[in-house]
């Protein structure tokens, strides 16, 4: 029986999913793929709070079998206090060319009552791609209510979950 792990078959394709949540608190802006959203309140968070960045770089390192976001960058180290999340993204970027791959496509839903994100999905495509390095056509940026259910119904938080491919170079 082969004793490999599965990053050492490096098959051609592995996909990653991510999910990220965060309360909200007072505040006039949420932070998303890198834009400052105006809203009511403000998002809770060790770094700048973007889930939209923390579920993509949650997909891209667990297709990679490397973990989570909270083992590059633990919330415990003050380095990361209010970080620009940009920042763990294209760390990710790094550890998947690294390992010889590249991104196919991501495809990321945002889930929240408010803000509205469908105004800024162009713009937030626009960050996640120059940033992993990718045509713009390769991200994917939605956004659900949940009919008013739940923490993100009750306009308590907000979550992303993300969807990854990557194909080995
Ligand atoms: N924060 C959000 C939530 C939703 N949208 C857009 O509204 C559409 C309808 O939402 P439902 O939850 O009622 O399905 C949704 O498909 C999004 O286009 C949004 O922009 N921002
Ligand atoms: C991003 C990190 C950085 O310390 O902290 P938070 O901003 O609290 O975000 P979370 O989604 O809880 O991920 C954990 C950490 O890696």
């Amino acid at each position: 029986m082969s004793s490999s792990s599965p990053t050492s078959r490096r098959p051609a394709f592995r996909v990653g999913t991510g999910f990220d949540v965060h309360a909200f608190t007072e505040g006039d802006f949420v932070t998303m793929a890198g834009l400052r959203i105006p809203h009511s309140k403000g998002i809770l968070a060790h770094s700048d709070g973007d889930v939209v960045i923390h579920a993509l770089c949650d997909a891209l390192l667990g297709a990679l079998a490397l973990g989570d976001i909270g083992r590059h960058f633990p919330p415990s180290d003050e380095r990361w206090r209010g970080a620009d999340s940009r920042q763990f993204l294209r760390h990710a970027r790094s550890l998947m060319q690294e390992q010889g791959y590249t991104l196919g496509n991501a495809d990321i839903t945002v889930i929240c009552e408010a803000p509205k994100v469908g105004p800024h999905v162009q713009a937030m495509r626009e960050v996640l791609a120059e940033d992993l390095g990718v045509d713009i056509g390769q991200i994917s940026v939605k956004a659900t209510t949940t009919e008013k259910l739940g923490f993100c119904g009750r306009g308590e938080g907000i979550a992303a979950e993300a969807a990854v491919l990557i194909e080995r170079l």
